[in-house]
């Protein structure tokens, strides 16, 4: 018998077909969770699941007791709980590094697209309401030799500070807990602390992780910092930003605009107050979703799992449990 996996959401096709070789798989597509028989049934007899953003909770994890490797299809993994897993010596592998210039095209994407006011013009001509001169109104700010602040400058931090600095001649500033020398070397990028950046910034890019310590990372207080002209790029989590602070924010001119890729809640309600407002652009949290990452992204996550499942090291393992 083929031991038993889950597929969960957005794993590519051509990787499942390959996984179907070796395991018996239930896919999951549209967000099942605990209470749903299917799921229920399929996750009490699974040895592994991999795929996007299944949180893996203590409830989970006990509805699931065969389970010895989880694999994200996504670097980040808030989702998991890493604690409990490894505790429990269930493996926890995520994508790191593959996708990150393919994110950073898409953050950078967004920041061009909030400054020059992209999706809005671009609704301004289909609609045909280009009958008369663009009005100063609808200008855009410049981006090219502006003040980028980047809060963390891992891996796809410096992706974006690399566009930024030879494309975009930008200075760059950053902010993590550590320096990141290489950043600094590579793209000129001068080390501050998050007050220093927020106020200096015409730009601020954040990129952190989602973990108890950058919770609301942005709120209230922080985007007063801010300049009035700045732009606020997130292209991390969600839960790193106050959202009514944002609003507000936005609302009230503390800040100029705001590009947002991530969502507290995702997919966010379509009453989410931030959509409602003109100066902001909004995408699906795509950051790393093209054809050729999609499936990059995917690869790795079946080599994981098919190595913890055959007792070898997965390539990148998140937690200290194998044996
Ligand atoms: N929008 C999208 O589609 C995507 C979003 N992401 C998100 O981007 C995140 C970053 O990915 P990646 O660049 O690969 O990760 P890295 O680990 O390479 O970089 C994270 C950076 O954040 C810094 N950091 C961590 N904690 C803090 C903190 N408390 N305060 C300040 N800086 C901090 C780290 O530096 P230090 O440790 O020195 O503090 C590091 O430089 C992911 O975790 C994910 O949430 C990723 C891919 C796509
Ligand atoms: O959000 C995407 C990720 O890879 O993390």
């Amino acid at each position: 018998m083929k031991p038993k996996i889950i597929v969960y959401m957005r794993v590519d096709e051509r990787v499942i077909k390959d996984l179907e070789k070796d395991f018996d798989v239930t896919i999951f597509q549209n967000h099942e969770y605990l209470g749903n028989p299917q799921f229920d049934q399929a996750l009490k007899e699974a040895e592994g699941i991999i795929g996007l953003a299944l949180k893996v909770t203590k409830d989970l994890l006990d509805a699931g007791p065969n389970l010895k490797i989880v694999c994200n299809v996504s670097v980040g993994y808030d989702n998991l709980d890493i604690g409990e897993m490894t505790r429990r010596k269930i493996m926890a592998t995520n994508t790191p590094g593959i996708l990150d210039d393919t994110t950073a095209d898409a953050i950078f994407g967004l920041l061009i697209a909030t400054a020059r006011r992209i999706p809005e013009l671009d609704h301004f001509v289909k609609s045909g309401s280009w009958t008369i001169s663009l009005q100063p109104e609808q200008y855009g700010v410049d981006v090219h030799h502006k003040t980028l602040g980047i809060i963390g400058m891992g891996n796809i931090g410096s992706s974006i500070a690399k566009r930024a600095h030879f494309g975009f001649g930008m200075d760059i500033l950053y902010h993590n807990r550590s320096r990141n020398l290489q950043a600094e070397k590579d793209y000129q990028a001068t080390y501050c602390d998050m007050n220093s950046l927020l106020e200096q910034s015409d730009f601020v890019c954040l990129m952190v992780p989602a973990t108890r310590e950058t919770a609301d990372l942005m709120g209230k207080e922080q985007f007063k910092r801010m300049k009035k002209t700045a732009i606020f790029i997130n292209g991390s989590r969600g839960k790193n930003v106050d959202e009514t602070a944002l609003y507000e924010a936005l609302k009230n001119g503390d800040i100029h605009a705001a590009g947002i890729d991530v969502y507290k809640e995702e997919p966010t309600p379509s009453n989410n107050p931030l959509l409602q407002l003109k100066n902001i652009v909004t995408l699906p949290h795509i950051g790393s979703s093209t054809t050729e990452c999609e499936f990059n992204m995917s690869k790795l996550a079946a080599e994981n799992l098919k190595r913890g499942l055959r007792k070898e090291k997965p390539l990148t393992l998140l937690n200290e449990c194998f044996t």
